[in-house]
């Protein structure tokens, strides 16, 4: 498939169903609106899916797991080996995020999308696009064909998950370095300064921030990215889980399923997906706002304001599992709350 075809095909959401769901919360019985922002993502998780009244039953946690060579330029504190190690207990089911995805009723599917390890039973050939990008601090991360690879891999496995019936898809990475690669692509997106879009990541002392910062700005300079379009910002300074989350979002879109964005890598991600194909916005969910000095920006810019602020920036996706329960409440009252004339209720409004 080409991003010409893919731009052809995916349709924004069903405007007549958003309709519908807008009419369906005027008539349930609570003060109008009281639900705030949950009941505009009901209603627009009706126009994505196309249909007024829907349940969420399947839910599956894509967690791109990749490796970032520019970690060997100091911007992180921890080593690459920690990527394969968390992804490992993903697959045991032993992370923060598996644990947290067990109280919502989440399903975890860790993906291998570019490790420079191989772990059992999260690598399988067909997803890892190649073993960790190139340091971009001295060459560009990845090349055209593996950037295309890594997004085409995260619209199949969406197309998979709406095969095996999931009716909500949430995004999650695990990959030291992924705050760097994020900040480089965010900054030339947002056109803002890399000082501005950076911030400790997993955790960096001041000195690192400072080195992380240096090494941003040097390659948008050294690439000219801000004269770049977008595939050539994600392949000189992106990164493999990057690319495969911009796949899932775009394959959410093409496929009708909602995409929970995590933070601010996920959001990133989606930004990437959105910037190649606008209508993808339509289709993705905002969760939390990350705790990551450009988290909030990357929001904004895709008009998207976070159902929840808790200050977290742990990635893997848990802030996208955190929400699940709210959205489920949501749905809960509006397929299931009386109507005012169930209640004998004269409707009436808070302003
Ligand atoms: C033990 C550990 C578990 C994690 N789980 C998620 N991240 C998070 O931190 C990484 C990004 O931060 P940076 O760019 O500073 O490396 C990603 O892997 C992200 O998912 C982790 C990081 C660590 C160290
Ligand atoms: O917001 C995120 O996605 C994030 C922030 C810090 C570390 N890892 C992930």
């Amino acid at each position: 498939m080409t991003l010409e075809e893919l731009q052809e095909e995916i349709q924004p959401a069903d405007q007549d169903v958003v309709r519908l769901s807008k009419e369906r919360w005027m008539k349930v019985g609570k003060p109008l609106f009281s639900l705030g922002k949950l009941e505009q993502q009901i209603t627009r998780i009706a126009g994505i899916k196309r249909i007024a009244c829907y349940e969420i039953k399947k839910k599956a946690l894509v967690v791109m797991c990749a490796d970032n060579g520019v970690v060997a330029e100091g911007v992180t504190q921890t080593g690459q080996e920690v990527t394969a190690i968390v992804a490992e207990n993903f697959s045991r089911h032993e992370t923060s995020t598996c644990l947290m995805a067990e109280v919502a009723g989440v399903d975890i599917y860790p993906v291998d999308i570019g490790m420079i390890t191989d772990v059992k039973n999260v690598t399988r050939k067909n997803e890892k696009t190649a073993y960790g990008t190139k340091n971009f601090a001295k060459e560009p991360a990845m090349t055209r064909e593996q950037l295309w690879q890594a997004i085409e891999t995260g619209i199949r496995i969406a197309g998979e998950k709406k095969q095996e019936g999931y009716d909500i898809l949430l995004t999650g990475e695990m990959g030291i370095g992924n705050t760097t690669t994020s900040s480089a692509v965010a900054s030339v997106l947002l056109n803002r300064d890399p000082a501005v879009m950076t911030g400790k990541g997993a955790g960096l002392d001041d000195e690192g921030l400072k080195r992380k910062i240096h090494v941003i700005e040097d390659a948008i300079g050294r690439y000219n990215l801000r004269q770049a379009d977008v595939l050539t910002v994600m392949a000189s300074v992106g990164g493999y889980d990057i690319a495969g989350l911009c796949g899932l979002c775009i394959g959410g879109a093409r496929y009708h399923i909602p995409v929970v964005l995590d933070g601010f890598i996920s959001g990133v991600a989606a930004l990437c997906a959105v910037h190649l194909i606008p209508a993808v916005a339509d289709y993705l969910i905002p969760s939390h706002v990350s705790k990551e000095p450009a988290a909030h920006y990357v929001l904004d810019e895709l008009g998207l304001s976070p159902l929840v602020t808790c200050d977290m920036c742990l990635g893997e996706g848990s802030g996208a599992v955190a929400v699940i329960p709210l959205l489920e409440m949501g749905l809960k009252v509006y397929g299931d709350m009386g109507t005012f004339e169930d209640i004998k209720v004269e409707q009436y409004k808070v302003l």
